[in-house]
């Protein structure tokens, strides 16, 4: 494995450590200036919002708008995908072999990356499976194979987990480092709809049946197993979940708890994320309990058809920028967006202002 040392996360607990907001002055001016272009008030609607948000992440009013865009789609299987499992739609062999097709650039989001100008790296932390063949770089972050059931068993260990939230606060580091302005958080994984639910319904306090969807497109009757799974797991764990390490341990994996390390450690250092689809979203929800304050840091690419990525964005107070009916994770909702923060950061630079005219 990588050093995996972290300039936060490794310094002991990094339990609940506040995340300074992006710029008030910046927000304050650039609201004022979207007010101030020439059309009505509020007539770009939520391009307004999104071109202030963008502003004051970037600490200037206008800014630039984002040239520098980087996804990382991390990967791993799961354990309630064991033999017999009905979750998922779709066997747990299916997540290695997509790990290929990232690596090829022929992933849904690969296509919708390059069209936007987006880079993609994908990275195992998590699969069962040795990734003989791919670029050893690819499994330089491996936690672990698989993680386990988790109706029946912790999902990591709690050493396991503080070695995925560093893992993902340096891979977050090095994709700084690489010159990113706006970082995108994929996933890729068979089944993982079903812990992402899960850590979503144990943050707010929800049943199993309000968070459970049909992921990759289960019938009526796993829908029901999969229901029973998830609220057998939240039973198997209780109380203990109040705490967001014990939560990632007891219902996550080894690729979520990398991608709410990677979330914590883009806000701490000033970096904006659009997050994608329900295990973006669970990630982010455990980030912000371990860091209260990320969600400023974060606008949400577009609204999942699952029901615990809707629940998630209306608590966090997200709004969506797309609605397309999207269901397939990678990342891909949100790198559709990216032409949507660019148009809001171009429309506060070039528009005119109202007072110029006539
Ligand atoms: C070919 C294929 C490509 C995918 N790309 C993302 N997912 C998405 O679907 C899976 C989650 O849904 P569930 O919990 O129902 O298994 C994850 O692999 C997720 O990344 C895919 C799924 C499949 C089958
Ligand atoms: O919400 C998502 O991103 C999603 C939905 C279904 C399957 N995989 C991902």
């Amino acid at each position: 494995m990588a050093d995996i040392r972290s300039p936060d996360l490794d310094r002991g607990d990094p339990r609940r450590q506040p995340v300074a907001p992006p710029s008030a002055a910046i927000k304050a001016e650039a609201s004022s200036r979207v007010s101030a272009l020439a059309k009505p008030l509020g007539a770009l609607g939520r391009l307004e919002d999104l071109a202030v948000w963008w502003s004051a992440c970037r600490g200037v009013c206008p800014a630039d708008p984002p040239a520098n865009v980087r996804a990382v789609v991390l990967a791993g299987d799961h354990g309630v995908t064991a033999s017999g499992s009905s979750v998922s739609a779709y066997p747990r062999e299916v997540t290695a072999a997509m790990v290929c097709a990232f690596v090829a650039g022929v992933a849904g989001v690969s296509v919708l990356a390059r069209q936007h100008g987006v880079s993609v790296r994908v990275l195992d932390l998590g699969v069962d499976a040795d990734l003989d063949g791919l670029p050893a770089e690819v499994s330089a972050y491996k936690i672990r194979r698989s993680s386990g059931a988790i109706d029946r068993e912790d999902a990591l260990s709690l050493t396991e987990v503080q070695q995925a939230l560093a893992a993902g606060a340096v891979i977050a580091a090095e994709e700084i480092a690489a010159g990113a302005d706006l970082l995108i958080l994929g996933d890729m994984g068979i089944g993982n709809t079903t812990p992402a639910a899960a850590l979503i319904a144990a943050t707010w306090g929800v049943p199993a049946t309000e968070v459970t969807g049909r992921g990759t497109g289960i019938d009526d009757q796993a829908l029901v197993a999969k229901t029973a799974l998830i609220q057998a797991a939240l039973d198997r764990v209780g109380a203990r979940a109040a705490d967001p390490v014990q939560r990632l341990a007891a219902l996550g994996s080894a690729d979520l708890a990398a991608g709410v390390g990677f979330l914590v450690a883009a806000a701490q250092s000033r970096v904006p994320v659009l997050l994608d689809g329900v295990i973006a979203l669970a990630e982010a929800a455990v980030a912000e309990d371990l860091a209260p304050g990320c969600v400023a840091w974060w606008a949400a690419g577009h609204r999942s058809t699952e029901p615990a990525q809707q629940l998630a964005t209306d608590k966090l107070g997200l709004v969506p920028l797309l609605d397309l009916g999207l269901r397939l994770g990678e990342g891909s909702g949100a790198v559709a967006a990216v032409p949507l923060v660019r148009s809001a950061a171009l429309l506060l630079s070039q528009m005119a202002l109202l007072s110029d005219l006539a």
